[in-house]
């Protein structure tokens, strides 16, 4: 055993968690290049499901009950430039909540193997 706080507890929790997917969104909400994947998406359930998933990823006390990344982005093909941008934006999202890099880092490279099933779909 060792007493390293979990990548969740690390995020802040889910009060953390919440604030980073909230200005994630005001970050996509003003956004030229990727913006128009969301034109017509429900903000709120895509707030819930990246909460959830955000918490279950990070070791948190959460299940993810939404559908899998490839049926959720089936149908956007999203590019791999757009999804990079999306990292970008998070990455604001994390450095307005003071997440040091090295927390970043570890939430990134959860998200690095999701990426071929989310892309070009
Ligand atoms: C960083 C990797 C990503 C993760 C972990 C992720 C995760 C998610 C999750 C959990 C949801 C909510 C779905 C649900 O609960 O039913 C969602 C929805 C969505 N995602 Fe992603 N996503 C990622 C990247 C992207 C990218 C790069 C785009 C487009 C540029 C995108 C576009 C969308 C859209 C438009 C929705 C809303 C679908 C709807 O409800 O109408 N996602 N994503």
């Amino acid at each position: 055993t060792d007493n390293k706080q979990t990548l969740y507890q690390e995020l802040g929790g889910e009060t953390g968690i919440e604030n980073i997917v909230d200005d994630l969104i005001n970050e996509i909400g003003n956004d030229q290049q990727i913006f128009h994947y969301f034109a017509k998406a429900d903000i709120t359930h895509f707030r819930q499901g990246l909460i959830e998933h955000f918490c279950a990823i990070s070791n948190g006390p959460c299940e993810y009950t939404g559908d899998n990344m490839i049926d959720i982005h089936t149908g956007m093909n999203v590019k791999e430039t757009d999804f990079n941008h999306l990292v970008d934006l998070l990455i604001n999202a994390m450095d307005q909540n003071n997440v040091p890099h090295s927390v970043q880092n570890q939430l990134l490279a959860k998200l690095v193997p999701l990426r071929k099933d989310i892309i070009y779909r």
